[in-house]
């Protein structure tokens, strides 16, 4: 079950380490950003969130030491470098864990979501976000896509101008 929670911003601490700020983050909050969350025990479950938001597509990584050695690191980079992208991020976490970060609406804090085996969290088009591994350093997970896979993300401040953006702004009003 994920465990939501504002980041510390504590810059001179791992970003792998938990920085839980002590102040907790429910999923009403998150869904007024526009995360959507769902425990999936099984398959099943995905199965029946893919059948009715029309994800057709899906593909299964693992990001480890193992699976990536020496490219891990600059991999994990590229993934916490605050970004968005235009279409929205599917993700079910099989194995492993990992944190989320997203951007809240009212002030632009960190919101960290802390996914385990089970967890689906899907992110709008448009939110600003970053995602790392925990120490455990090791997750396996499913990327689920309306159209086909691909992973492209716009950094901010660049993407600020971006019509997705602008959409998603729009949306929380
Ligand atoms: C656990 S999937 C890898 C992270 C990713 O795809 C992404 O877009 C992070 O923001
Ligand atoms: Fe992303």
């Amino acid at each position: 079950m994920v465990e939501a929670y504002y980041h510390d911003n504590d810059d001179s601490v791992d970003f792998r380490e938990p920085h839980n700020s002590g102040e907790k983050v429910s999923l009403e909050q998150l869904a007024r950003i526009g995360a959507f969350y769902k425990f999936c025990p099984t398959l099943k479950e995905v199965d029946q969130v893919a059948l009715d938001r029309a994800y057709k597509n899906r593909d299964t990584v693992s990001i480890s030491k193992e699976s990536l050695g020496d490219a891990l690191l600059p991999k994990l980079q590229t993934f916490y470098a605050e970004h968005l992208h235009e279409d929205e991020e599917i993700r079910y976490i099989v194995d492993g864990e990992g944190y989320f970060d997203v951007r809240n609406a009212s002030d632009d804090r960190w919101i960290r979501c802390k996914l385990t085996p089970g967890d689906l969290l899907v992110l709008p088009a448009g939110i600003y976000h970053r995602f790392t591994l925990t120490t455990q350093n090791y997750v396996k997970a499913i990327r689920l896509f309306k159209d086909e896979p691909k992973w492209v993300a716009h950094s901010r401040p660049d993407a600020d101008g971006n019509p997705i953006r602008s959409e998603y702004l729009a949306a929380l009003q």
